[in-house]
């Protein structure tokens, strides 16, 4: 028997591959809610005219893990179901940063970067310069954060605005934590080998200048194809981001695979080459396991057997997300369009970002806003346990501040995400890279996959299942 532990996306999508390498395998996936999906979370309004989305609400589809979920997407019968947002539309072009007291548009074209556009002071080529200018690492890095690698190579402004709230926007983190691999692997990796990013682009392209493009990767699936023509920027569900958890649990479902939602496996014990599983009682022999649940979760339950791999799991930290969903029955608003805007954390404020729902999706004579709040900064602004009301207040004044919007909303929703982000800080990639080492040493038939170690979008989480399963089926 091979179990899951979790289903939210990842442990669903474990699910699938495992089906797909092994058809009439006996697969059980234990989920500890009372429902599928994990942080992706779609709730209908009262008059079911639109819909909250508590975590995700968007997908990239670029690159081969969009590819990758756009592969499942359709296996699941959902193409129709997709909801996109082209590269030309304003909620793709217009993404804003709130800074020095107003809301500044961030270039979306090439010709943006040539001109000086505020918060910044100086055109953003500039920053090319610096980078062009600026001596290699005193001594060679392993790792380091991303606003000491940005700050080296492109200068304090875009440390402070661009990237800083860059990653406000990804993992609601710190840039001056974040390890510079989460996002820059290969842009620090050019610094290191030649002295400079520019430099390391123009020495490579140099190199390969007679060398033919190699012809990588499985050809694009026929939804990976649309994307590409209909040249999508994002896209969603109809029905909310949760159909496509909800979907693939039905498939998974209707293939054989059991999922036991409510349940909370008591124990976890590694036997020669097997695990024990206790779940409500029962004893279960697995002769393999995908943990697809946060890494400190897992942590608690190899504690005893292996406290190394515990240590290890265990320093991956976790953030904390307040997310507001505001609905008010008037369509104009926002004196502007657009996906949202950041907040840089160098302005001092308590919330990381708005993004302007009714803008991305056709929301019905309503302005729909998701403000979210938090992060890496939550204790610091929110104290450890603040109530609902006292949240909703931040976000209003801040709403009313930012946005001029001064009325009350129609309806909203505040979820408060406890530890619902992982940190990729300084080292991340190492520990990881050690924990898969530990597990492939002691040859323990455990699989990690999930949020906590290869990305944290969905294309990531979804890839990272269907990786773990591959290594089920290498070894
Ligand atoms: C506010 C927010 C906004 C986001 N926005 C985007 C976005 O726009 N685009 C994007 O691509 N990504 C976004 N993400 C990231 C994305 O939602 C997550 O990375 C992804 O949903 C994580 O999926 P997962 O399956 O790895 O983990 P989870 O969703 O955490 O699933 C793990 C599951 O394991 C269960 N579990 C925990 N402990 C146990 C146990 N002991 N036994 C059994 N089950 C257990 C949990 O209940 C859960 O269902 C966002 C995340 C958040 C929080
Ligand atoms: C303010 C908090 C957050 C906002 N979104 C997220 C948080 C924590 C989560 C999130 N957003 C994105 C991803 C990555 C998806 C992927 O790479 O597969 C995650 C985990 C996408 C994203 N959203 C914004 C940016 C710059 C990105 C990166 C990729 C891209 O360019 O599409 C912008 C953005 N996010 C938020 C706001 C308010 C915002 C504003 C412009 C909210």
């Amino acid at each position: 028997m091979t179990a899951i532990l979790g289903a939210g996306i990842s442990g669903l999508a474990a699910g699938h591959y495992l089906r797909k390498k092994a058809a009439s395998l006996p697969l059980t996936i234990y989920e500890a809610s009372d429902r599928v999906g994990g942080w992706i979370r779609s709730e209908r309004s009262a008059k079911d005219d639109f819909i909250f989305e508590a975590g995700p609400r968007t997908i990239r589809p670029k690159g081969p893990a969009a590819a990758n979920t756009l592969e499942l997407i359709e296996h699941l019968g959902l193409a129709d179901h997709v909801y996109s947002i082209s590269s030309s539309h304003t909620a793709a072009r217009n993404r804003m940063i709130y800074a020095k007291g107003k809301l500044n548009l961030l270039p979306s074209s090439l010709g943006g970067l040539l001109k000086t556009v505020p918060p910044f002071t100086k055109p953003l080529y500039f920053a090319a310069f610096h980078d062009l200018l600026a001596g290699r690492s005193e001594s060679p890095l392993q790792d380091e954060s991303m606003y000491s690698f940005v700050n080296r190579r492109f200068g304090k402004e875009i440390a402070d605005y661009a990237v800083s709230s860059m990653l406000c926007g990804i993992c609601a983190g710190n840039a001056k934590e974040i390890s510079v691999k989460f996002l820059m692997k290969e842009l620090f990796e050019r610094e290191q080998q030649h002295g400079g990013v520019i430099k390391g682009i123009l020495k490579e392209a140099l190199v390969n200048r007679n060398k033919k493009k190699p012809t990588t990767g499985t050809p694009l699936g026929k939804l990976a194809q649309r994307a590409k023509s209909e040249n999508w920027s994002i896209y969603s569900l109809r029905g909310g981001l949760q159909t496509l958890p909800d979907t693939l649990a039905t498939d998974l479902q209707s293939k054989g695979v059991s999922i036991v939602t409510g349940t909370k496996f008591e124990e976890l014990k590694f036997d020669r080459d097997r695990i024990l599983l206790r779940v409500d009682g029962k004893e279960h022999m697995l002769q393999h396991l995908v943990s697809s649940i946060p890494s400190y979760k897992l942590a608690k339950h190899v504690d005893l057997q292996h406290p190394a791999l515990a240590t290890t799991l265990r320093s991956i930290p976790f953030v904390d997300v307040c997310v507001i969903n505001l609905q008010y029955q008037r369509a104009d608003l926002l004196k502007q369009d657009g996906f949202g805007f950041l907040v840089p954390p160098i302005e001092n404020l308590p919330i990381l970002g708005v993004i302007f729902d009714s803008c991305c999706f056709d929301m019905q004579d309503s302005t729909v806003l998701t403000v979210m709040m938090g992060g890496a900064w939550f204790e610091q602004w929110f104290g450890k346990n603040p109530s609902e009301d006292q949240l909703l207040e931040v976000a209003l004044t801040n709403v009313q501040k930012i946005l001029g919007i001064d009325q009350r909303p129609d309806a909203y929703k505040v979820n408060l995400l406890r530890n619902c982000i992982p940190q990729y800080t300084v080292g991340h990639q190492q520990r990881v890279s050690a924990a898969r080492d530990y597990i492939a040493e002691h040859k323990l038939p455990i699989a990690l996959c999930g949020a906590s170690y290869d990305g944290v979008g969905v294309n990531d989480v979804i890839l990272s299942a269907r990786n773990s399963v591959d290594t089920i089926f290498s070894t």
